[in-house]
């Protein structure tokens, strides 16, 4: 599935190697603008080399990556004034205040005393820091914490914000404040922004995803269409007699039925629409019927073997 142009990631062939670890095997990845686009993949996949690469923090052994327009290898500065990085580790000054983490920030891009004041104003508003701005940072909580590096990383104005598992080890409340921003962004001021997580609900914010494994992409696609690839809706019905049930499925309805200790199991397209007619006609004392349909987890595993919740 292409993107549509234009692009604010763009790579082609890129990959990395350490010694005789292939990191990264020639990943093509094109990200739109504008997009929240998430990056998945168990430990080791390669998706923090690929994050170093396209932020210019590592150079490519080898194929190309446009960020924001320019060549990260060729034009490194101009794509470092373009982005915005969010790191797995914290990196604010705890010692200094909120406002001066970002003031001393956007110094060091250039920016204008006028213009770090109106622009770190704007955004610690924007992320619910304000009334903490003049407080040291080791006075903030861990969601507060981040919530200022996002602003940090957004001082200077970056059309494209990488973050490297931005909400690992917040409570859920925090995650979900750091969510409203992230989503408040993408509305008001249309930047690209590439994530990688091992939350489940968060790889479901994102417009699509891409799960990579051993250096490679292995699935690209909105949530809905990765999903729905994998296939079919489970059925589960709870009965009197699950072998009967099994059979009569099968025979009446030739659908895939099999027994599994918690009951019978169906597995079929649209599997809502079949629940009024397998509870018309099966005379095997139906006691209890659900609907599962496949979940983020269910295409991680499939593409990976693996679970997004224990990578
Ligand atoms: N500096 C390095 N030297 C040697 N090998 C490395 C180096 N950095 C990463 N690797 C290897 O490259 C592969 C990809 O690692 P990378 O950190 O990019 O994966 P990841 O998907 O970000 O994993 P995680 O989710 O654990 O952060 C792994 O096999 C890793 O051991």
């Amino acid at each position: 599935m292409s993107a549509p142009e234009p692009a604010a990631i763009r790579t082609r062939g890129l990959r990395r190697v350490y010694g005789d670890t292939v990191a990264v095997h020639g990943l093509d990845l094109t990200v739109a603008e504008g997009e929240k686009f998430g990056f998945l993949g168990p430990n080791g996949a390669g998706k923090s080399t690929t994050i170093s690469m396209l932020s210019t923090l590592l150079r490519p052994s080898a194929g190309r990556a446009e960020v924001a327009g320019a060549d990260v290898a060729h034009r490194p500065d101009e794509v470092r004034r373009r982005i915005g990085v969010v790191f797995q580790e914290p990196t604010a000054d705890r010692e200094l205040t909120g406002w001066q983490n970002l003031y001393f920030h956007a110094r060091l891009h250039g920016m204008s005393q006028r213009e770090v004041r109106s622009q770190a104003r704007s955004l610690l508003d924007m992320m619910g820091l304000a009334d903490r701005s003049d407080a040291p940072v080791g006075t903030y909580s861990g969601g507060m914490q981040r919530r200022l590096e996002v602003a940090r990383a957004l001082m200077h104005r970056p059309r494209v914000l990488f973050l490297d598992e931005p909400t690992t080890g917040l409570d859920p409340q925090s995650r979900a404040q750091v969510w409203q921003k992230l989503h408040e962004l993408g509305r008001q001021d249309a930047v690209t922004v590439f994530l990688t997580t091992h939350y489940l609900e968060e790889a479901e914010n994102c417009d699509r995803i891409a799960v990579m494994d051993h250096g490679r992409l292995v699935a690209q696609g909105t949530p809905q269409a990765l999903k729905s690839a994998i296939g079919a809706d489970v059925v589960h019905l709870r009965t009197g007699d699950d072998e009967n049930t099994v059979r009569s499925i099968r025979e009446r309805f030739g659908l895939d039925a099999e027994t599994t200790p918690d009951g019978v199991r169906v597995r079929t397209a649209d599997g809502a629409r079949w629940v009024p007619r397998l509870c018309a006609h099966l005379t095997t004392g139906v006691t209890s019927v659900a609907v599962t349909r496949p979940s983020l987890d269910d295409v991680f595993l499939h593409h990976t073997g693996r679970s997004l919740r224990n990578p």
